[in-house]
């Protein structure tokens, strides 16, 4: 089983620097979130990583081997993504066929038992399907590549909400009958909440946090009460962001909170789910680097 490293990924399109010095290390049979806001460098990534686009600086590295131009390495990778890369008069059938030919296997029973699911047509030119059957068919595909590393840029642009339900059963099926690994790129952060193990969030193209889910939820907090209270107990803390409701306020605390402090009967804490915590720690700029 290989390991994939990205090194220290730098990437400029003229003057604008996209990505600054991206590192990090995925591992095996192991489902990722990939957050980030709009623009914050996160389809430059994966396609770098994919070998879509070469970076200005860094490497990525499957075990020991460089993947840039690397067929076998590649082989070993498939990237799903917005762009069509498939002939719009070509059947479905056909693109699954071609599939198959550049990776040497495709799980056609899966592939079948996919498209009875969400009702796609075989036979059907890919030019004619909407653009929810668009993602649907590169969905299926990704699903039935023998790669041992998937990424999905933004898998469920256009689906509804059944076929993305549906998307999200399957998937976690497909990787219970043959683990891999899964980097899902996507805003839609609580529908992948449960899915992911890991998150990777990106903002303004650095690495903001690189953690398992549930350390990361353990160390993300709201504390409600009486604003005077809130601030005497949040005073020092890692304060990313505040609401307040009448007399009542919330802040919430990303890090470690102050065991001496004693806990005043007004306030309460609770954790906050993954969606609250990546809108604030991405919401502009505070000391979100603090472990
Ligand atoms: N080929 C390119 N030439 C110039 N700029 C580019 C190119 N590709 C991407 N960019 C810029 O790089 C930045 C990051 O884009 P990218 O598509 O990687 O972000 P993203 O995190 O995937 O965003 P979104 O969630 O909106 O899809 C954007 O400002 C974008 O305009």
């Amino acid at each position: 089983m290989t390991t994939l490293h990205v090194n220290h990924i730098s990437q400029h399109f003229g003057k604008h620097q996209v990505l600054k010095d991206v590192t990090m290390t995925l591992e095996p049979q192991k489902i990722y979130g990939l957050l980030g806001r709009n623009g914050a460098g996160k389809s430059t990534l994966l396609n770098i990583i994919t070998n879509r686009i070469f970076p200005s600086s860094g490497d990525v590295m499957l075990d020991n081997t460089e993947v840039f131009e690397n067929d076998d390495c590649l082989s070993k990778m498939y990237l799903m993504s917005e762009a069509n890369l498939y002939a719009e008069r070509l059947k479905v059938r056909k693109i699954f066929d071609l599939v198959q030919m550049s990776y040497g296997q495709f799980d056609w029973p899966l592939a079948h038992e996919l498209a009875g699911k969400f009702q796609v047509n075989l036979e059907e030119r890919f030019g004619r399907l909407s653009t929810g059957y668009h993602s649907i068919v590169k969905l299926i595909i990704a699903l039935c590549v023998p790669a041992d590393y998937i990424f999905l840029d933004e898998p469920v642009l256009g689906l509804d909400a059944n076929h993305r339900e549906l998307f999200y059963q399957e998937l976690l099926a497909a990787y219970e009958k043959r683990p891999r690994t899964f980097v899902i790129s996507t805003h839609l952060i609580e529908e992948i909440a449960n899915l992911v193990e890991h998150v990777f969030m990106i903002d303004d193209g650095q690495l903001l946090a690189d953690e398992d889910v549930e350390e990361l939820i353990a160390r993300s907090y709201a504390i409600t009460g009486p604003r005077p209270a809130v601030l005497a107990y949040t005073e020092g803390l890692n304060v990313v962001g505040e609401e307040s409701l009448g007399q009542i306020t919330t802040n919430y605390v990303f890090g470690t909170l102050d065991d001496t402090r004693i806990i005043p009967d007004s306030v309460t804490i609770e954790h906050l789910d993954l969606q609250k915590l990546f809108v604030y720690l991405t919401n502009g700029r505070h000391q979100q680097n603090e472990h």
